[in-house]
């Protein structure tokens, strides 16, 4: 895939398959498109030039298909900041007509916030408020945009271990990082993107 804002190119050759039930880390320095291909593979920003396919489906062409299945949270999630966590999570159950679960929201510890407005929250409850709601509904693809970067000790540690239950159920991961450990850790595969060229490299059977 390629893509470009005006005369910048970001992504230039990007190309890569993964399996369901795998994860992936995408990696780069600062700037190299990183958050821009997760945006396309959320479905959000649609690619210059290239093709994408999610669950063998045309995603450029099956888009309420795809949508369903996948979830995408941003590194600073947009939530309702007046709204309470509790308030926030079932919104966005709502939102997606699925159940809020209380056992996600016990995995991710988050019963003594239930009543915190999500403005007074620190940056850990509000990733983990966010990643809770992505999980309703039972998404087949999760995308997360930094998932541990500025959190907490406790938080980042609650979000780790989520993430790696998610891998040993099977559900396919996404999450890009500059921590290079949290991705060695977490993921399958790892997809290098070259800031420079805009291209990219895959590192698979690790
Ligand atoms: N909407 C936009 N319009 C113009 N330029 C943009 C836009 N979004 C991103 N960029 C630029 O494209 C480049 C890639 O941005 P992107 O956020 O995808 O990189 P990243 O690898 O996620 O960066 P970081 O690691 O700093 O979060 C950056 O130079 C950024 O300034």
């Amino acid at each position: 895939m390629k893509k470009s804002y005006g005369k910048k190119k970001v992504l230039d050759g990007v190309s890569f398959s993964l399996e369901k039930g795998k994860s992936l880390g995408i990696v780069g320095q600062n700037s190299a498109g990183k958050t821009t291909l997760l945006k396309i593979l959320a479905t959000i920003l649609k690619p210059d030039e290239g093709r994408l396919f999610l669950f063998e489906k045309d995603a450029l062409k099956d888009l309420s298909y795809i949508r369903k299945r996948i979830a995408f949270v941003p590194e600073f999630p947009a939530l309702l900041e007046e709204l309470t966590v509790r308030e926030n999570l079932l919104f966005f159950s709502r939102l997606r007509g699925v159940k809020m679960e209380s056992f996600i929201v016990s995995e991710f510890m988050l019963e003594p916030f239930m009543g915190t407005l999500v403005r007074n929250a620190s940056k850990g409850v509000k990733q983990r408020t966010a990643l809770a709601a992505a999980l309703f509904g039972n998404p087949e693809l999760l995308i997360l945009d930094e998932p541990t970067s500025g959190l907490d000790v406790e938080s980042a540690s609650i979000v780790r271990s989520k993430l790696k239950r998610l891998k040993e159920e099977g559900i396919t991961v996404i999450i890009s990082s500059h921590i290079r450990e949290d991705i060695e850790e977490l993921c399958d595969e790892i997809l290098v993107i070259n800031g420079e060229s805009g291209g990219s490299n895959l590192e698979r059977d690790r």
